[in-house]
């Protein structure tokens, strides 16, 4: 089944296009990633979803549930956790919980608040009153609450912003497990590395258009193969190699110390698609009598693919 469908969504602040037709299919069960830079339209698209702003144009439906004209049923699918931490100071971390369950139309949901405290290490907050919880804490009520219903589908705007390791680890362990069992989660997030680790699926926005939208694994693959990073002791690199060159520069170890003004001391990374080509590259850097003082092969990551898709605007 379809967790999530956006069809043409098209959303304007007065001359701001800041969704300029995203159409989207997120199936259940996903781990999909919302990336792009500050202002590609990743919180107008999730308050779209969450049903927060109308689109100018186009349809999200959640489970089939459109989020415009079938609203509630739309919004019981979907448990949002959104950026900004807003909430009532004088209730309690349970109270708040009890409260969101209620909304939901949820009596004796006790069991499940009980676990998702647990699971967001809460138990021993539950009586205390928002007001007095850190950012931290505040975050973790924040996520809790987003879940109080057992949504199909998660939806988490940059939930690890600005919070220690510890909370990214309680959050991801609890939220890796929902997903096992079949919940389906979209992220955005500013760490990549966060993304990689979490997401089979990303979508790339810039300037309210998507841009790239691939498995994890095939968008490494496809965009930006691998990095030999050489470090010439001595000689510089043949001419032959220059084409393959993504950058290069004295290198801060080696320097010029050598003395020998030939060029040495130079760091060069050079783009590779296969293994074959490294064999190339030694035998041309042999031939010119170039020495490797060092030398190492680098995946591409997702920052690599991020930089070079917001650089050249779509692939
Ligand atoms: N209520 C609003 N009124 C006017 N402009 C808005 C409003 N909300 C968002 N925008 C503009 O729409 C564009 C998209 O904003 P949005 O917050 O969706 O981006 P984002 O990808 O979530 O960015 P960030 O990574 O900084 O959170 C931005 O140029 C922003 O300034």
């Amino acid at each position: 089944m379809t967790a999530i469908q956006i069809t043409n969504v098209e959303k304007s602040y007065k001359a701001l296009k800041a969704l300029g037709g995203v159409s989207l299919t997120i199936e259940e069960g996903e781990f999909f990633g919302l990336l792009g830079p500050n202002g590609a339209g990743k919180t107008t698209l999730i308050s779209t979803i969450a049903g927060l702003i109308r689109p100018d144009a186009g349809t999200v439906a959640i489970h089939g549930h459109d989020v415009v004209t079938d609203f509630r049923e739309a919004r019981k699918k979907l448990g949002v956790v959104p950026q900004e931490l807003v909430f009532d100071p004088f209730f309690t971390v349970r109270e708040t919980l009890r409260l969101q369950s209620g909304y939901f139309g949820l009596k004796n949901n006790d069991k499940w608040i009980d676990e998702v405290m647990g699971n967001l290490d809460l138990t021993n907050k539950a009586d205390v009153n928002m007001r007095a919880l850190s950012g931290g804490m505040k975050r973790r009520v924040l996520v809790a609450q987003a879940l109080v219903h057992k949504p199909p589908v998660i939806v988490l705007d940059e939930p690890t912003a600005g919070v220690d390791v510890e909370l990214r680890q309680t959050l991801w362990k609890f939220i890796s497990r929902l997903n096992r069992e079949g919940h389906t989660v979209v992220l955005t997030t500013h760490y990549l590395e966060e993304a990689q680790a979490m997401c089979q699926r990303v979508a790339m926005l810039k300037g309210g258009k998507v841009v790239a939208l691939d498995t994890m694994s095939a968008l490494i693959r496809r965009i930006s193969g691998s990095q030999l990073i050489v470090h010439l002791a001595s000689g510089s690199l043949p001419e032959s190699l220059r084409h393959l060159v993504s950058h290069d520069e004295r290198d801060a170890v080696n320097g010029n110390s050598n003395g020998n003004g030939n060029g040495g001391g130079m760091k060069y990374s050079l783009r590779v698609n296969e293994y074959g080509e490294v064999e190339h590259i030694l035998a041309r850097l042999r031939e010119s009598g170039a020495v490797i003082d060092e030398m190492q092969l680098q995946q591409a990551d997702l920052e690599d693919i991020f930089l070079q898709i917001m650089d050249k605007g779509a692939l």
